[in-house]
């Protein structure tokens, strides 16, 4: 099952469909641009999780020993990807009136409980980019010479000292929303902070000593430094949500390729990685993904409402990680429900022993929906079809159900839906607003059975209503073998 040949991924930098072909043999060493933990994530920040996830264990199921690396910003991110506002983290602290560091400890808790939640692996680090500030300012010592100027708001780099600056974004340089802005002294619209410096007679919460004077480092700079460090230049895959595609990592690649020239690492090495991923966004029409918003799409809202985590990981799943996805209820209570037949059916391989691979892969009737699943998930990932594929081996009769479950257990290591420890009970979760609870509720409906079989409706019925008053709604004949649902 193991066909290390067999993966092409879509590059950014080329905008073309590559063959995975690691710097060094055998390996995959891969770097994901981690959240900014000044607030909860959205449910779109976790698409871009689940997608790398998913890229992860596709590396690691075609037989590369994987090195993943997800870092977190708890410093240096602007309100404005484009350099300009306020630090994301010290606005926060000073609206919530806390120090950076409790919000930074706050956020990252729970963006690491939404990470378990949804079944992503851990990767081999969470880098903290506070951790690495001596190392980031190594690093702009070293490129400063050739290719940054010093002005009253700190360390810029400036775009003109590298080839084909843009060429990941495919922008013109001086054009472009978002690219023309007010920093004063700037010798060209995209050049960008690597170190801003604190201004006179304030003080910033996180601030640190640097030879431009006191300050903190750009965003940009974090992930150069973070992802070098960690990966060693060039490394094989950077990642993260089709925005970064615009600023963040045409500028990371434009400081890697000032620290490749200034170290004498060859020409291929200077974009840093040698394929740039990106996922497309999870959108809603009515705007509750932004932060701004009230009430916006946590995963945590998702499991008050009673829709287990697992059902968003299938919902985005379904769609292609270059799609944009469109997030509504109805998705996904339908993707949970997919989810919830595939369980039933693992449900009945539960207590069968896995056959070693050879014997299972090679099973007659499963070896297509195999090779059908490996072409799939090796074509950049398609994992709607990998979906279907793993539903076919699900539904097929007649399969010795040892094969079937190392054949499942194969897929669902790729796909992450955790289908083996997940029970149908687990995935119907009490809405936080039900006014009844389900111990309550399984106690009428057991009463309502008991009248049932003694043929006396007038009590089943009275029952089914007294269920209906509490918003619940009696579920006879349910094919998934739901009993009851919210009304
Ligand atoms: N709607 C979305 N769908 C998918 N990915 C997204 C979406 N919004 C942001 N991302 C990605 O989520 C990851 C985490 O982003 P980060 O924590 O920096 O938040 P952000 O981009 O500042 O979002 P926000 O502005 O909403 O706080 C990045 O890879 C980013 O590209
Ligand atoms: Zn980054």
């Amino acid at each position: 099952m193991t066909d290390a040949s067999n993966l092409t991924l879509f590059n950014s930098l080329t905008r073309q469909l590559e063959p995975f072909r690691p710097v060094h043999q055998g390996e995959a060493r891969v770097y994901t641009c981690g959240p900014t933990v000044y607030n909860y994530p959205h449910i779109g920040n976790m698409r871009a999780y689940v997608f790398a996830d998913v890229l992860g264990r596709t590396l690691s199921h075609k037989g590369y020993k994987l090195t993943h690396v997800i870092n977190i910003t708890d410093v240096g991110h602007l309100t404005d990807d484009a350099d300009a506002g306020e630090d994301k983290m010290e606005k926060m602290a000073r609206v919530a009136a806390q120090s950076i560091w409790d919000i930074a400890a706050h956020y990252t808790q729970a963006y690491w409980a939404d990470i378990a939640a949804l079944n992503i692996r851990q990767p081999a680090k969470w880098s903290i980019a506070t951790d690495y500030v001596p190392q980031m300012i190594e690093f702009a010592e070293k490129i400063a010479p050739n290719h940054c100027y010093e002005i009253e708001s700190g360390l810029y780099f400036d775009v003109s000292t590298v080839a084909d600056y843009g060429r990941l974004a495919r922008a013109v340089t001086d054009e472009g929303e978002g690219r023309i802005e007010a920093v004063d002294g700037k010798r060209n619209a995209a050049d960008f902070a690597i170190w801003r410096k604190t201004p006179p007679g304030e003080k910033r919460q996180m601030e640190w000593d640097s030879p431009w004077g006191a300050g903190a480092p750009g965003w940009h700079l974090e992930c150069s430094v973070m992802s070098g460090d960690l990966l060693g230049f060039p490394f094989d895959i950077h990642t993260g949500g089709i925005d970064h595609r615009e600023i963040h990592h045409p500028n990371e690649i434009a400081q890697n390729q000032a620290f490749c020239c200034t170290n004498g690492l060859d020409v291929p090495a200077n974009s840093g990685a040698r394929v740039w991923m990106h996922n497309n966004f999870l959108v809603e029409r009515s705007g509750k993904m932004s932060k701004s918003s009230g009430e916006f799409l946590r995963l945590q809202l998702l499991i008050d409402k009673g829709y287990h985590p697992l059902g968003y990981r299938m919902m985005c799943l379904q769609a292609h990680y270059r799609s944009e996805l469109e997030f509504s209820w109805e998705g996904l209570a339908a993707a949970l429900v997919r989810l919830k037949r595939m369980i039933i059916v693992a449900e009945r391989l539960a207590d069968v022993e896995a056959v070693d691979g050879s014997a299972a892969f090679g099973n007659p009737k499963l070896a297509p929906m195999l090779e059908t699943f490996e072409k799939a998930i090796g074509e950049d990932l398609n994992t709607a079809i990998a979906l279907t594929a793993l539903e076919e081996v699900l539904a097929a009769k007649k399969v010795d159900p040892s094969a079937k479950r190392a054949v499942v257990e194969a897929m669902d290591a790729v796909l992450g839906l955790d289908l083996f420890s997940t029970s149908r009970a687990d995935l119907r979760l009490r809405p936080k607003t039900a006014a009844i609870a389900e111990a309550e509720i399984d106690d009428v409906l057991a009463r309502r059975r008991q009248a049932r079989a003694e043929k006396d409706f007038a009590t089943s019925d009275a029952l089914r209503d007294e269920l209906a008053a509490k918003g619940v709604e009696a579920m006879d004949g349910d094919p998934l073998g739901w009993e009851w649902k919210l009304g």
